[in-house]
């Protein structure tokens, strides 16, 4: 086993010869065992990186590794969920987890995956047709689960489920996951939710690497401050990621190059306000921190 579950070096893409860049140059490491936010805007190219490291894709430039080989010999060893879910309509649960056990022969843990359709109350006889959204994604990662995968790419699995449906099945995909040691790479809007289950964090904009590293170390790098308006020329020294005026007050998100002036007041960031910040000033200088850092025990 890796220490590092998928490493990109200058990974570009682009569809068809003339297209626009939906990867450029990305260079990344996502650590084993550990659960990656992938996050960004509309377009940012979270699905294609996705798609890259499941083989469905190949790079136009530079290389990605998965498990520490090729994506496509990693194959075995990973389960995607795909926005779409392809499920057979016409099966039913049982069948789509019979299915499951005959594509993945050896590997099959049918505990699992009858478990996380337990959970959810499914009947097994049931048609998938005739299954909600947050049923059927509850069905396509007990199909990825049932798999025992080492590596677990979701790509906004959760969208199309309500609060209570998402909090539940973020609830059992981490459990299950934590259990079994699988790394989990997800994509995700919904960056409130993300706080708290994940502990590695990478940031994409316009199919650039815009922060990436451990969590903790993430957000230990930047602060968040407030103080007067007048104050803005004594933060030269610094990083200003983001600043915004109301009035007399300023508050701005930093990345501290020494000892702050006295006249601000000081916070450690949330996620939300990290990525937030980030979005909003699409062009503040890159961030990637060591991955190697243990994971908080
Ligand atoms: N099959 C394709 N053919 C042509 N362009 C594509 C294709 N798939 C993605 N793109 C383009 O690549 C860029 C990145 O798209 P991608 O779907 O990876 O972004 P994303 O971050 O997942 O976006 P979203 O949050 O909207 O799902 C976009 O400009 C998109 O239009």
């Amino acid at each position: 086993m890796t220490d590092t579950a998928i490493e990109a070096a200058a990974l570009s893409k682009r569809f068809g010869r003339r297209g626009k860049w939906a990867l450029r140059d990305c260079t990344l490491q996502l650590p084993a065992g550990r659960v990656c936010a992938v996050v960004g805007p509309n377009g940012a190219g979270k699905s294609t990186l996705l798609a890259v490291a499941a083989g469905l894709l190949g790079p136009t430039e530079g290389s990605l590794t998965v498990l520490g080989t090729h994506p496509t010999e990693a194959r075995p060893r990973i389960a995607y969920v795909a926005q779409d879910k392809p499920l057979h309509p016409q099966l039913t649960v049982a069948d789509t987890l019979r299915l499951g056990q005959e594509l993945n022969p050896g590997r099959w843990d049918a505990t699992v995956a009858e478990r996380v359709v337990a959970q959810g109350d499914l009947a097994p006889k049931t048609r998938v047709r005739s299954l909600s959204g947050g049923q059927r994604t509850r069905v396509a990662l007990a199909l990825a689960l049932g798999k025992r995968p080492e590596l677990l790419l979701l790509d906004e699995p959760m969208a199309d489920l309500d609060p209570l449906a998402r909090h539940e099945l973020m609830g059992t995909l981490l459990a299950e996951a934590a259990e079994s040691g699988t790394t989990v790479v997800m994509s995700s809007h919904v960056v409130a939710e993300l706080e708290g289950s994940c502990d590695f964090l990478l940031l994409l904009g316009a199919g650039r690497v815009r922060l990436a590293g451990p969590l903790e170390d993430l957000l230990a790098a930047h602060t968040l401050l407030t103080g007067p308006a007048g104050a803005l020329d004594t933060l030269a020294p610094h990083t200003v990621v983001e600043s915004r005026t109301t009035g007399r007050h300023l508050s701005a998100l930093v990345r501290a190059a020494g000892p702050l002036d006295g006249a601000w007041q000081t916070a450690e960031p949330s996620l939300e306000e990290l990525v937030l910040a980030h979005l909003r000033s699409p062009d503040a200088p890159a961030l990637t921190l060591d991955p190697a850092r243990e994971a908080a025990a």
